[in-house]
């Protein structure tokens, strides 16, 4: 079996990646318009960090996984096609900020039709609207000159930073197909290929749309726990009440649980928001507007916690950080990835920028040029002189007025903060956005130090 995924991004590499590896009789191409990307795939410095990746990719490149730009030729050698292309919200026209932009995944639609001279599954990869294989299946019939096509809906529920764990030990791998028999057999297919390591109870089959709509669900459901907890976090700060105790005490209930209660500076990556709005665009297109509504607050609050954070060191640090030093440590949007797509750390250095503050980030991962363009965009402007990139945590701390924790990276927890706060003018604050470190130790030390959801 042959096997070509177009888009090599973080969700394309990766899961085609661990394919190749557990799957060594299926071939696996994964091509991209990107030559940089495919070229960082094929050298010793992929483009995506992941723990365990390098290993991962090693293992198979050469013998039975390929990276390469030629997009027509291997989409038609493959008998079943993947499609991981980028999704982004709309930033035009109809539905600009809340619907997703499909034109990545209509031109690979009729990139295939064009091409291909034999039939093919299409695999959608990319999280995308429901009804979205109507979409696709309909360019194919009318560009294929005869060919039959099938196309499958097979969500990737990885998260970066796990990607490799994750796709080793999937909770499930969800195939949505028709209903008719060569639907079926499609399916089939593309389980046979997840067999080779997921046991076939965690295979979950169902229905196309059931299976596009489940991806943005999870996302949301996702989110949604995160700004529940965030939004109690801010009655803790008010009550006394800790946030890490209320999460612990109600994620003992196992019908509520423990994981995704984490308090934080807010949720970042490339997909909540994002697949939250194409959600609520849905629903609001589907002429149901309190449904539309009730996501969208998972947004709203979101927004309002990467806000809140900001504000909160403005008011401790006496109303003003006005030529003040603050020290950000961490911009990825989590610990473990180089990703710093809607990272909260973006909003906090603005906000910070804006109230005329001196900003130094330092992030393991994260390069320079990257942190800059997030945070200022193309034109620097006056406040790119005050935004200063460093390569250490303790550089970025010497001289700050405060600093504050974004992302949880291991590191911070085995900092010499003593030596830290020696290098701090007094009072010397910390802003723990993450709950990583240990407040009442730091205090002692001779900080004044807050967490997330402690008053
Ligand atoms: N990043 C994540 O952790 C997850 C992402 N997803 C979804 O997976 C999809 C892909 O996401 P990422 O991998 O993060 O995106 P990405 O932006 O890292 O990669 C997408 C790649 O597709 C390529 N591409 C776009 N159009 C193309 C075309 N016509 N021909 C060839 N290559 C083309 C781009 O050059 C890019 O390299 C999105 O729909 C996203 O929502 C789903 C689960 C997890
Ligand atoms: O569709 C996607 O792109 C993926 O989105 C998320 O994965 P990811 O964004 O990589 O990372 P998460 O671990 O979910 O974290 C998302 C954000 O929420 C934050 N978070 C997470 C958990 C928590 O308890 N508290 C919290 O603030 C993280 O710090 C991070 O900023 C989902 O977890 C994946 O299942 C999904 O496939």
């Amino acid at each position: 079996m042959k096997i070509c995924c177009i888009g090599a991004g973080y969700v394309g590499g990766p899961t085609m990646a661990v394919i190749a590896q557990k799957a060594p009789d299926v071939r696996v191409t994964v091509v991209d318009m990107n030559q940089a990307r495919i070229d960082a795939w094929n050298s010793d410095t992929l483009p995506i960090y992941e723990p365990g990746l390098d290993e991962v990719v090693k293992e198979s490149r050469g013998r039975n996984l390929f990276f390469s730009t030629a997009v027509a030729d291997e989409i038609n050698a493959a008998d079943i096609i993947f499609v991981a292309v980028n999704t982004p919200t709309k930033t035009y026209g109809v539905g600009a900020g809340r619907a997703a932009d499909l034109r990545f995944i209509e031109s690979v639609a009729r990139t295939i039709a064009d091409v291909a001279t034999s039939g093919k599954i299409i695999v959608e990869k990319s999280t995308i609207p429901v009804k979205t294989a109507e979409t696709i299946k309909k360019i194919l019939a009318a560009n294929s000159r005869g060919l039959s096509f099938q196309v499958l809906s097979n969500p990737e529920f990885l998260a970066e930073g796990t990607a490799v764990v994750d796709l080793h030990n999937p909770d499930r791998v969800l195939i949505g197909g028709e209903k008719t028999p060569e639907g079926q057999a499609a399916v089939e297919a593309l389980s046979s290929v997840y067999a080779h390591w997921v046991p076939r109870e965690r295979i979950i089959t169902t229905n196309l749309w059931s299976s596009e709509l489940s991806k943005l669900v999870a996302n949301a459901f996702l989110a949604q726990r995160i700004s529940s907890i965030n939004s109690i976090s801010a009655l803790c700060e008010a009550t006394e009440a800790d946030v890490d105790e209320v999460a612990r005490a109600i994620g003992h209930d196992s019908r509520i649980g423990p994981k995704f209660l984490k308090a934080s500076v807010g949720f970042g990556g490339s997909c909540f928001q994002k697949d939250i709005l194409n959600l609520v665009y849905l629903c609001e297109s589907f002429g149901l507007p309190e449904v539309a509504e009730y996501w969208q607050n998972v947004v709203k609050m979101n927004d309002w916690q990467k806000t809140r954070f900001a504000t909160r060191i403005v008011k401790t640090l006496f109303n003003t950080v006005a030529g003040k030093r603050i020290a950000i440590w961490g911009f990825a949007f989590k610990k473990d990835t180089n990703d710093t797509r809607e990272t909260a750390a973006i909003s906090v250095c603005r906000d910070l920028l804006a109230e005329m503050a001196e900003v130094v980030v330092y992030d393991p991962k994260v390069p320079e040029d990257q942190i800059r363009r997030d945070v200022l965009g193309a034109e620097e402007g006056e406040a790119g002189k005050r935004l200063i990139v460093v390569n250490s945590a303790e550089e970025a701390a010497q001289g700050a007025h405060a600093v504050a924790v974004l992302t949880e990276w291991d590191e911070f927890k085995t900092i010499d903060f003593a030596a830290v706060l020696a290098g701090m003018p007094k009072p010397a604050f910390l802003f723990d956005g993450r709950n990583l470190l240990d407040l009442d130790a730091l205090r002692e030390l001779g900080f004044t130090a807050f967490g997330v959801g402690k008053a």
